[in-house]
């Protein structure tokens, strides 16, 4: 809720014109944008409330949601105010008005707005009806498969499947998961990269897929999904590849097919009519008897309300993430809710994989250090980070650009040798090799501005200018899904040219990289650099975290663990020590209900 705004004019579109009294004061001071009123304006007029104060709780709701939140905590408010008076230099930003909480409480509990459940005061929160309904809905459809009862198991032929599975590959936890998941409708497989969530899924699709063939008389149908259509991909090939290595997939008796894979968006039936409805839910359900959902911290509170109501009540679902990472863009912070929701529940449907088989020691435990929640957390990242010899390095500078110049040279001039000399497969290769991260998308630290510092000094390396937009090694990021073409968010790539010396811009996605002609692919930038948001889901061997400035917004714990934990093999942190104390001192907190709904 920092992300105060200072107009730049009368003229500047957050300002509201023509609001009044509170919310007129609100916006003026950049608490609460334009749209913000507007809604509160037209809610509160349909709703018959003139009380300035929960007109002013409306907008705020509205905004707390834009931040992520789902509703306005207005216990804290306090930290708000004083955020505002700290941030603000205007004197209209140290004036305000803030209600007295139990006024403001009670103005609520009298409000028609209240009592025609338009907007609702619960659990601490305000909420806009939209979020409560899909709160509820989470909770309550959670609840109900928890109702029904556990599954019935065959003891016999889950014994069988885990000795079929077991072996070097399958660790007491991980088998414990594949247990779990058999006894339980629904599954919250948690871990940290390379804990072996995937490896676990795989036993775990085996598993549930012989329990139910007898009892059917009929194979088992599956759908793999996840936000993004990269991340979908990636766990069919690695579930397939491990049925494989086990000598389960196939078409035999106790062989598992390879499973459909997919985007949430498609495996739910996009309709392109509608972005919050979709061609399954509660009366079209999904025929799948299994659906497992990978990344599911990216997953926001309406999407896991439209899983929750398609899934079928006796169909299995499994869903895994890791929730020490960034939370959703949407509002909502699913997956650490559920985890928290659940903490010591005896039918609670959370397992946890802790054990990393896939990083350094060194990765290790600066991933380690940033999951400790005590008083000295700070203390011990400086030290993994500053102890670390060569898997792990510490760049503590304020100059990145000359620290970093070197590099990135390098890391964009084998992408180049690759796409010109060694063609499409080994320049994606090159690409995921290197990775640059940054916080923000503008700004000095952010990934604009180091496309463009990246593009200069390889043009400068090469001794001449890369020429076209299209020049061959530029590495591609593809931003928006594409069904026609089948390309989809998250996804990545590089400019390779074809024989005739045409540009063609290779997109690594489902199966082998795919040729475009770069004119048909719409939303599509440059990647030398890339967003952490962004990296979510996708991991390179060697990774630079630019960290910004101590200040800003962005910092937090969540994204500094994401960025460290993309790296298999070496990671670079760069960036004062100022700004790694900040995110690690700074959790990002999101008001939300539905840890309570459950616990
Ligand atoms: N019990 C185990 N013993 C040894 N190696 C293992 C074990 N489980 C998994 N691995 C290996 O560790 C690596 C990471 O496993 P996996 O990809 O399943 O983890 P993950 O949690 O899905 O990781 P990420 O989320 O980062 O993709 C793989 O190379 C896998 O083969």
């Amino acid at each position: 809720m920092t992300d105060l705004f200072e107009a730049t004019s009368p003229h500047d579109p957050r300002v509201a014109r023509g609001a009044d009294g509170l919310l007129a004061a609100f916006n003026a001071a950049g608490v609460v944008d334009a749209a913000d009123v507007r809604v509160a304006e037209r809610v509160a007029a349909l709703g018959g409330e003139d009380d300035d104060r929960v007109r002013l709780a409306v907008a705020l709701a509205v905004r707390s949601v834009r931040g992520g939140s789902v509703g306005l905590d207005l216990e804290a408010l306090p930290d708000l105010s004083q955020v505002v008076e700290e941030v603000g230099q205007r004197p209209s930003r140290d004036a305000l008005a803030w209600p007295d909480p139990a006024e403001w409480a009670a103005a609520l509990a009298a409000s028609p707005l209240v009592a025609a459940g338009v907007v609702h005061h619960e659990l601490g929160l305000v909420y806009l009806d939209r979020y409560h309904r899909l709160e509820r809905q989470v909770a309550d459809d959670l609840r109900a498969r928890t109702a029904l009862g556990p599954p019935q198991v065959d003891e016999a032929v889950l014994a069988a499947t885990l000795e079929r599975v077991s072996g070097e590959h399958l660790s007491a936890e991980q088998s414990a998961a594949v247990v779990h998941a058999a006894r339980h409708r629904t599954t919250v497989l948690t871990g940290g990269p390379g804990t072996g969530k995937t490896t676990t899924v795989a036993r775990v699709v085996l598993a549930l897929a012989d329990q139910f063939a007898p009892l059917h008389e009929r194979r088992m149908s599956i759908a793999l999904a996840a936000p993004t259509g990269k991340a979908a991909t990636r766990l069919q090939e690695a579930v397939a590849e491990e049925l494989a290595a086990l000598g389960a997939l196939g078409d035999g008796p106790g062989q598992v097919a390879t499973p459909d894979s997919m985007t949430l968006h498609r495996l739910l039936g996009w309709r392109p009519d509608n972005t919050t409805r979709f061609a399954h839910d509660r009366s079209n359900r999904l025929k799948h008897d299994l659906i497992v959902v990978d990344e599911a911290s990216m997953v926001d509170l309406t999407m896991m309300a439209r899983l929750l109501e398609a899934v079928r009540p006796e169909s299995r679902l499994v869903l895994v993430g890791d929730p020490r990472q960034l939370t959703s863009v949407g509002a909502g912070a699913v997956l650490s809710d559920l985890v928290a929701g659940f903490a010591g529940h005896p039918d609670s449907p959370v397992v946890a994989l802790t054990e990393n088989h896939r990083s350094t020691e060194q990765i290790k435990a600066l991933a380690l250090a940033l999951r400790d929640d005590g008083p000295d957390a700070a203390d011990g990242v400086l030290a993994a980070l500053r102890g670390g010899t060569g898997e792990v390095e510490y760049v503590e500078t304020d100059d990145p650009v000359t620290a970093l110049r070197a590099r990135i040279t390098t890391a964009a001039l084998e992408v180049r040798t690759a796409a010109v000399d060694a063609g499409p497969a080994a320049a994606i290769a090159a690409l995921e090799r290197f990775r640059l991260l940054c916080a923000h998308r503008e700004g000095p630290y952010g990934v604009q501005v180091w496309n463009r510092h990246a593009e200069q000094w390889l043009a400068a390396e090469l001794g001449a200018p890369l020429g076209s937009a299209w020049y061959p090694g530029r590495p591609l990021l593809v931003t928006s899904n594409d069904y026609a073409l089948d390309v989809y968010n998250g996804e990545t790539g590089v400019v390779v040219p074809d024989a005739s010396g045409r540009p063609r811009a290779w997109i690594a996605g489902a199966g082998a990289p795919r040729p475009f002609a770069p004119a048909r692919l719409g939303a599509i930038e440059t990647m030398h650099a890339m967003t952490i948001h962004k990296s979510q889901g996708s991991q390179a061997d060697e990774v630079v975290v630019l960290l910004p400035d101590a200040d800003s917004r962005l910092l937090t714990r969540e994204l500094f663990y994401t960025a460290v934990t993309r790296a298999k093999e070496r990671v670079v942190v760069v960036g004062s020590e100022a700004a790694v104390r900040a995110a690690v001192d700074t959790t990002a907190q999101r008001a939300t209900g539905l840890r309570q709904r459950l616990s």
